[in-house]
């Protein structure tokens, strides 16, 4: 199970990391974790919690600044944590990504590596956005994301997104007192997504809206995801005891779900270019799941290499799937000239192999 925790419920009023808040999780966590449940924990409040230990004010600081105040912040986090766990006999690990880590494949396939090595020694992972590095074209920016990622990794059965709200409403509680809580969630709509706003308090990040967007990866991975308030009594034990009952809002997992390395092409990898493909090939592709072979191929955008990842766009511009593309973009180009004068490409090689290839799931 992964358990992500936002800054808002670790910290008090004041933006300082409430060490009672994060007894009362680092409780409920070990409790879990020694009924057999391996537990991988994803924190947020490096940023809170070296603000609130600095007396810096949220509302003017700098980049280098926030990222000054994440490395005070992560360091008494995880000594917090380490004193907490130590006294239930319990070992962690600090474990820090960025984007990057999770975009190249061999460093994906070395943290898979790590935190399964962590799990098989009962030591629980505690995983953060590695702040004081990350800029903004590699970072995740909130953890709900980063969450879904480590989910997929670790194939959990169960993501808990833990939150300063009881789960996803039909509009902005803050602002729509007519707003109700969904319990279930099997299909990630249009018209839920729309109920999604940005955050409610001044440290949280991203709102219900990255909660969406995370959930929508794990489904699709296969894991359950549930969006629940931190503050409710006992909440992951009755998350675990009760997979029925009405705890937070349950996104269930998709009953057939794509294999990790799929899931990695889609969610994890970055797409360095595109190939638009026709709607004839769409269909082969989305109906026969098959290969996209060279005559489906009607433009190509980017300067990719042989075996770069490529997103497969159809004919209204529409994301269709993800792959590994077998040609470099210039030969590609150079094919589909000679394609349209005629010659005929009999012998060549898929353009893109469906077993490198992940579609996109439909939003209805
Ligand atoms: N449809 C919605 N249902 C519930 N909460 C929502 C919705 N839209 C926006 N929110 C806001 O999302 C907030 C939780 O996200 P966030 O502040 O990022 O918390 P965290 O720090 O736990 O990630 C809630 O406090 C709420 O104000
Ligand atoms: N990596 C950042 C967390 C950013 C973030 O996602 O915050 P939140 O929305 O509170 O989960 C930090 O530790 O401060």
């Amino acid at each position: 199970m992964v358990v992500k925790i936002g800054s808002s419920s670790i910290t008090d009023a004041d933006g300082r990391l409430s060490v009672q808040k994060l007894e009362r999780i680092v409780g409920q966590v070990s409790a879990i974790q020694k009924s057999g449940i391996q537990m991988v924990l994803v924190s947020s409040g490096a940023v809170a919690a070296g603000l609130g230990k600095l007396g810096w004010r949220r509302s003017s600081i700098t980049m280098p600044e926030k990222q000054a105040a994440a490395s005070v912040g992560q360091g008494l986090l995880m000594h917090t944590y380490e004193q907490l766990f130590h006294s239930r006999d319990i070992a962690i690990g600090q474990v820090l990504l960025t984007r990057s880590d999770i975009e190249d494949r061999s460093r994906f396939v070395h943290i898979r590596n790590t935190l399964m090595t962590l799990m098989r020694h009962g030591i629980i992972p505690i995983v953060n956005e590695n702040d004081t590095v990350a800029v903004d074209e590699i970072r995740f920016g909130d953890n709900d994301t980063l969450a879904s990622l480590v989910a997929l990794v670790t194939e959990a059965e169960e993501l808990v997104l833990l939150t300063d709200i009881d789960g996803l409403y039909t509009g902005n509680p803050a602002t729509d007192p007519a707003a109700m809580r969904i319990a279930d969630v099997f299909e990630i709509t249009r018209e839920l997504e729309g109920w999604a706003f940005g955050a409610g308090s001044s440290v949280g990040t991203g709102g219900m809206r990255t909660k969406i967007a995370a959930a929508k990866v794990a489904v699709a991975g296969g894991c359950d995801v549930v969006v629940a308030a931190a503050s409710e009594e006992n909440v992951l034990a009755r998350i675990v005891a009760e997979k029925h009952e009405s705890v937070g809002t349950r996104f269930h997992a998709r009953p057939i779900h794509v294999s990790l390395r799929k899931a990695w092409l889609m969610h994890g990898s970055r797409s360095e270019g595109q190939v638009s493909i026709d709607a004839g090939a769409v269909e082969a592709l989305t109906k026969n799941t098959a290969s996209l072979l060279l005559p489906g191929v009607v433009g190509v955008m980017g300067d990719f290499r042989e075996g770069a990842t490529v997103d497969l766009v159809g004919p209204e511009g529409e994301m269709v799937a993800r792959g590994i593309v077998s040609f470099a973009a210039k030969d590609l180009h150079l094919l589909l000239a000679r394609q349209q004068n005629g010659e005929k490409l009999h012998d060549l090689q898929e353009v893109v192999h469906r077993n490198d290839m992940a579609l996109q799931a439909k939003t209805i």
